[in-house]
């Protein structure tokens, strides 16, 4: 099995080298792979303590295996072909791609999007079997999920107790009530922090119902673990390249595998990064989807693709290696890799926001601008006539060494909703998606600066980048976008529906960043389509 870190660029081995091997004198390498929990630091001694088992998982979770095969065995006898994960972050990351990788189909719900939601439950509803993962057990988008399908269920003549499995971590709330419910519940290792978890219950359970080899997936890491604790050993390598690059500035990591069989690792690796490293003003800001620029403080990593850093290894072993590289970097840079201190923050903004208004209208505020289908809210400088100069000022806003996050609170899928005509070529099929696809704007306001453009999808990415964003260094500009609802959908037992949880959502975040004196323009499609069109043609403009 080719399993290797290697360099594209001499200064970034040289400087990993050197790291690894002051950290070799330390013992740090051999004590990282043993479980040492005090090698953050006394503060994040008793954190640490309860968040290493991932270094094991490769031989503690084949415990698991029999009791996912007999899950899996009735869960194909009952003919239940559609797979639905409700989870967040790293409760669905891994998940994603592992199944996109094996090219098996797996519905992720990670969205508070009304749209999208209606979207998985018009889908073969009673072939339907949904995994609630859920480590804490008490995340709201996954308890939304949780029973907004069992009342589908319900209403269909279906016990949802045939058609839910709970995974979390033992003594959750979410453990209880399934219990009660009568649901099947897999617990996860309780040692393994959310992020770390690829090769828990979370990674495994629903990748197996889907059809993915997940035998395979911890042979592989198996592999990675034997050398875990060398001195030249990949995870070792990769972490001082990214730890001592970012502590000489080097601080985008972005991650490019359009070469790799692997199916979207950039998405996973970006909640692993930014959430352990983006705190107390410092961390590492992973860039996904995103072409280098040759900024002088981009560091590319690339998996099974040419960079600065290359990755080579299978899905498995590259959790194992990256989960390494982390908890190296971590210590390189001074930072406790297994807290996310800030992504509290949007989540009691929501809640607050949700209580003020009771049954009232949101506190959206007043639009500065309107052009076209699209309301713009925020500060703007009075020359701002129309999109494409509030596009212009939002990219001058940001600072040397800073970056713009795209944060779009909208349908994930409803491109691919639009119709194609019936002969097209895939090429002109891609064409079409892009032109409804707000994911987008990503490249095309790449292209007009020399600053790091990350595109994040709301709430997905509060699980995720949203610590960087507030915890990590004050040099980002944020872009906001919701879009009106037109069909919501209510979530059983709550007093809100989901297409008002997700602009709580959104305006939460909103005063969160804007709390910390992060800019931030918020951009409201009063009609989608058309305003991810308009908005597409104003940054073409720009
Ligand atoms: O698995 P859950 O407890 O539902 O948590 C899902 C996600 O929620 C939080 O926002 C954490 O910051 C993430 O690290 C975590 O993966």
């Amino acid at each position: 099995m080719d399993m290797s870190v290697t360099f594209g660029d001499d200064s970034v081995a040289a400087a990993a080298a050197e790291a690894a091997r002051k950290l070799a004198e330390e013992g740090v390498p051999r004590a990282l792979a043993d479980g040492d929990a005090t090698l953050w630091g006394g503060e994040a001694e008793s954190e640490a303590a309860i968040r290493l088992g991932w270094l094991s998982l490769p031989i503690t979770s084949r415990e698991l295996l029999p009791e996912i095969g007999k899950l899996v065995e009735r869960v194909r006898a009952e003919s239940l072909e559609h797979v639905v994960l409700a989870g967040m972050g790293g409760s669905s990351l891994a998940p994603e791609v592992i199944c996109a990788s094996a090219d098996v189909p797996l519905t992720v719900l990670d969205t508070t999007d009304p749209g999208q939601v209606r979207r998985a439950l018009a889908d073969r509803l009673d072939r339907t079997v949904v995994v609630v993962s859920s480590k804490s057990g008490s995340t709201v988008e996954t308890d939304s999920h949780r029973r907004i399908y069992e009342k589908a269920f319900r209403d269909a003549g279906i016990d949802p107790a045939d058609r839910i499995v709970v995974v979390t971590d033992p003594g959750s709330p979410l453990e209880q009530s399934a219990i009660e419910a009568g649901y099947t519940v897999i617990l996860a290792d309780p040692n393994v922090g959310g992020r770390y978890s690829a090769l828990t219950a979370f990674g495994l359970v629903p990748s197996a119902l889907a059809g993915a080899d997940v035998t395979r997936l911890l042979d592989d890491a198996a592999q990675a673990r034997e050398q875990l604790g060398a001195d030249d050993e990949p995870g070792l390598l990769l972490g001082t390249a990214i730890g001592s690059a970012a502590a000489s500035g080097r601080d985008k990591l972005l991650l490019d595998d359009s070469l790799s069989d692997i199916n979207g690792l950039p998405d996973w690796i970006e909640q692993l990064i930014a959430e352990s490293t983006g705190k107390q003003g410092r961390g590492v800001l992973p860039v996904a989807g995103s072409e280098p620029n040759e900024a002088g403080d981009e560091l590319v990593a690339g998996i099974d693709t040419e960079g600065d850093i290359e990755v080579h290894a299978p899905l498995g072993a590259q959790f194992l290696i990256w989960e390494y590289a982390t908890a190296v970097a971590g210590r390189l840079l001074g930072i406790n890799p297994f807290d996310q201190p800030n992504v509290a923050e949007s989540k009691e903004n929501t809640t607050r926001i949700l209580g003020e208004a009771g049954d009232g209208p949101l506190p959206t505020g007043t639009p500065a601008l309107v052009d076209g289908p699209v309301e713009v809210y925020g500060d703007l400088p009075p020359h701002a006539k129309d999109l494409s100069d509030v596009l212009t000022a939002v990219l001058q806003d940001i600072p040397d060494r800073g970056y713009l996050a795209i944060l779009a609170y909208l349908d994930r899928e409803a491109a691919f909703d639009v119709p194609v005509p019936p002969e097209a070529s895939f090429e002109t099929i891609t064409d079409i998606w892009a032109a409804h696809d707000p994911a987008s704007l990503q490249g095309l306001l790449a292209i007009r600066t020399d600053r790091p453009v990350t595109f994040g999808w709301g709430p997905r990415y509060l699980h995720s980048t949203g610590q960087y964003h507030k915890g990590g260094p004050q040099n980002g500009v944020f872009l906001q976008i919701t879009g009106a609802v037109t069909d919501d959908l209510d979530v059983p037992g709550k007093p809100y529906t989901l297409g008002r949880l997700q602009l709580a959502q959104a305006l939460g975040d909103l005063d969160a960043l804007r709390q910390r004196g992060r800019p931030a323009v918020r951009l409201h499609l009063t009609d989608r389509e058309a305003g991810v069109r308009h908005l597409l043609a104003a940054a073409r403009e720009v």
